[in-house]
């Protein structure tokens, strides 16, 4: 039995933290270039994204780009959430991949198109317009670089707008006459997300045979408020795309992310013994990956999936990310039923997160046992 192996600490249970009050007390390590390019005026690659000469991890070095693997063996498993096997399914999927495209859920493609039609609206403002809603150096909501900038030489060939907590402030600045719609819209997205991912979240706990570890799942009022965000990605086209990279190699850090992308190839998955695999776009189907705190808690049973993003010469690319977890305040334990040895010692989410801000890919090593 699993007892208060993963649960909140004992102390403090009333003040709880929000995870954009995490945010706020690690920001980055500022640096001086915090404002995405311009890309459509760009005719030719700046040194300061130019991937080519600085990183062996640079696109040219894999041998995809293209999205429709032919090899049968490196397709991402494929789960209709219908299917009376879902949870055996989605365990195997997790611990064999880490990744897997999901089919049948409750999501109505409606709100899907709808939240896409919005991050649309968003990145076709113009600069000066977006500008206005740039997150700054001490916030976490808002438009701008990706959050792992910092740790890289170069530049990523990407803009992006992050969603923690309502996005009234920055979507007032983006259409002040006309920001209820994208407030809406997200809102809602978040909300059908949450609801999936709790689901999920609950089958693969049934899959573990955990009982009593995600008692987050049960509680109401503050000690319910799990960690959530939701980023929207837009990789431009560019003209060469084997020197730039869309989104570095990274593994996200809470229990799940479920991703929706457009038609576009970019997503790859990193897969020992195959390398870099790509994430085809299926129509209707959300992309669900493992992340640091699922591949803790599965006391490493699940891998968190490495991914990174490569870029297309003709079209923009559009994701939406939402990133799941247990609230800031809970402390998340390896598995241990059947006792087994525990690879990490437990942590707490908010100082994971501090980890992983400071860390980066680094973090999971310094909890290793
Ligand atoms: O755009 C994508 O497909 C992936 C985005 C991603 O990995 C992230 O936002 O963490
Ligand atoms: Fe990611």
């Amino acid at each position: 039995m699993l007892s208060n192996l993963c649960s909140f600490p004992k102390t403090n249970l009333t003040i709880m933290t929000t995870l954009s009050q995490t945010y706020r007390d690690h920001p980055l390590i500022h640096h001086h270039h915090i404002v995405p390019l311009d890309f459509d005026s760009l005719r030719t690659i700046p040194d300061s994204h130019d991937w080519l000469h600085s990183s062996p991890e640079t696109p040219s070095s894999s041998s995809s780009s293209s999205c429709y693997h032919t090899n049968v063996d490196v397709s991402i498993p494929l789960i209709d959430l219908t299917d009376h096997d879902a949870i055996a399914l989605i365990g195997n999927a997790c611990e064999t991949w880490g990744v897997f495209q999901l089919i049948n859920h409750d999501v109505p493609m409606s709100l899907i198109e709808k939240a896409e039609g919005e991050t649309r609206r968003l990145f076709d403002l113009p600069m000066t317009r977006k500008l206005k809603a740039l997150r700054t150096p001490r916030d976490v909501t808002g438009y701008g670089l990706p959050r792992i900038t910092p740790f890289f030489s170069k530049y990523m060939w990407h803009e992006g707008f992050t969603i923690m907590g309502p996005p009234i402030d920055h979507a007032s600045q983006l259409w002040p006459s006309n920001y209820q719609p994208f407030c809406d819209v997200m809102e809602e997205y978040q909300r059908k997300m949450k609801a999936l991912a709790e689901q999920i979240t609950n089958l693969i706990f049934n899959y573990l045979k955990i009982s009593d570890c995600a008692n987050w799942l049960h509680s109401t009022g503050a000690a319910a408020a799990c960690s959530t965000a939701l980023q929207l990605n837009c990789y431009p086209r560019c003209p060469d795309p084997t020197r730039v990279m869309g989104l570095a190699p990274h593994t996200d850090t809470f229990l799940l992310t479920i991703l929706h992308q457009t038609r576009t190839c970019g997503l790859q998955i990193f897969r020992d013994g195959s390398g870099w695999v790509p994430v085809a776009p299926l129509p209707g189907a959300l992309v669900l990956n493992v992340g640091d705190l699922f591949h803790i808690l599965s006391n490493g049973r699940f891998p968190n999936v490495l991914h990174r993003v490569v870029v297309d010469p003709t079209q923009r690319r559009l994701s939406m990310a939402y990133f799941y977890g247990p609230p800031p305040d809970f402390c998340v334990s390896p598995l241990n039923d059947p006792p087994e040895t525990p690879c990490y010692r437990p942590v707490v989410v908010k100082d994971y997160v501090r980890l992983k801000a400071k860390n980066l890919e680094n973090a999971l090593s310094m909890i290793r046992l």
